[in-house]
C-alpha cells in the first residue's frame, strides 16, 4: 500500500527544456510559429491534438537523429534525481503522464536520471510510428482532443492504488498546455512558474502551487507527508 503517488508531466517538468519544442524551434517551423499554434490551443480555438500534429510535421529530421539531438540538448531538473531517490526510499511511485513520445521519454530518462529510471518509473504517453523510408509520425494514446487524455490515465492508476482500501496523497506536477486535462484530477497541483499552466489555472480558477525546481515540489511533498503543511495551505494561488 502506498501513501503517495507522485504524477508528473515530462517536458519542461522532469526535464529543464521542453524537448519537442527544442525539436520544432531548431528543425521544425520554428518558436514563432509554435507560439501561434499554442495561443489558439490555450485560448480554445485549436485542439492540443492538431496544434502538437502540426508542430510535429514540420520536423523531417529522422527520428534517430531527433533522439540523439534531444540526449546532447536536453537537461535535467535539478531537483529530480533527489526527487527520484526519495521517490524509491520511500515507497513513493512515480509515473510519467506525458503527451510526448515513448523513445524520446526512454531515452532522457536513461540518459540524465540512469537507466534505472526506466525500470522504476512508470511511461504513460504517446508513441511514435517509423516508415520503412524513414518517415515518421506521434501514434496519440487515444482518440480525445489532447491525443493523450490525461485525466484518463490517472483515473486508470487511482483505481489500482485504492484498490488496497486506503486513497493516496496525489500530486501532479507540469508545466504546460499538455497538463489541462491533468490540472484537477490530483490533490496537490504543482504548475512550473511562469509557464502555460499556470495562465490557465489563473484563468480558470483551478487552485495549484507554482514551482520552480523539482526542490521546491520535494519539500512541500516532504511537508504535506509529514503533516506540517495541508494541501489547502499550499494550493494558494
Ligand atoms: O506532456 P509533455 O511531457 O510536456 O510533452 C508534450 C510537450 O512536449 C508539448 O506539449 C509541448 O509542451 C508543446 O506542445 C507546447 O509548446
Ligand atoms: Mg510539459
Amino acid at each position: 500500500m502506498v501513501n503517495a503517488v507522485i504524477f508528473t508531466d515530462f517536458d519542461g517538468t522532469v526535464t529543464w527544456q521542453d524537448s519537442n519544442d527544442f525539436l520544432t524551434d531548431t528543425k521544425g517551423f520554428g518558436k514563432e510559429e509554435r507560439s501561434k499554434v499554442f495561443e489558439g490551443v490555450l485560448d480554445g480555438t485549436k485542439s492540443f491534438r492538431d496544434g502538437f500534429w502540426d508542430m510535429l510535421e514540420s520536423v523531417k529530421t529522422p527520428f534517430p537523429e531527433c533522439v540523439k539531438l534531444v540526449e546532447e540538448n536536453i537537461q535535467l531538473d535539478p531537483g529530480f534525481k533527489d526527487t527520484f531517490e526519495w521517490a524509491q526510499e520511500n515507497g513513493v511511485p512515480i509515473v510519467v503522464i506525458s503527451s510526448g513520445m515513448r523513445p524520446l521519454i526512454k531515452a532522457l530518462l536513461a540518459r540524465l536520471v540512469g537507466p534505472e529510471a526506466i525500470e522504476k518509473i512508470d511511461i504513460v504517453s504517446n508513441e511514435v510510428e517509423i516508415d520503412s523510408d524513414g518517415q515518421w509520425r506521434i501514434v496519440y494514446k487515444d482518440d480525445s482532443s489532447f491525443g493523450h487524455d490525461k485525466s484518463k490515465s490517472i483515473t486508470a492508476y487511482k483505481k489500482q492504488f485504492e484498490a488496497a482500501g486506503k486513497k493516496p496523497t496525489y500530486f501532479y506536477c507540469g508545466d504546460g498546455v499538455s497538463d489541462l486535462s491533468a490540472a484537477k484530477e490530483c490533490d496537490l497541483l504543482f504548475a512550473k512558474r511562469g509557464k502555460d499552466l499556470v495562465t490557465y489555472c489563473k484563468r480558470e480558477h483551478v487552485p495549484f502551487h507554482e514551482f520552480d525546481t523539482f526542490e521546491d515540489i520535494l519539500s512541500s511533498m516532504k511537508d504535506v507527508l509529514a503533516g506540517k503543511k495541508t494541501v489547502t495551505e499550499l494550493m494558494q494561488n
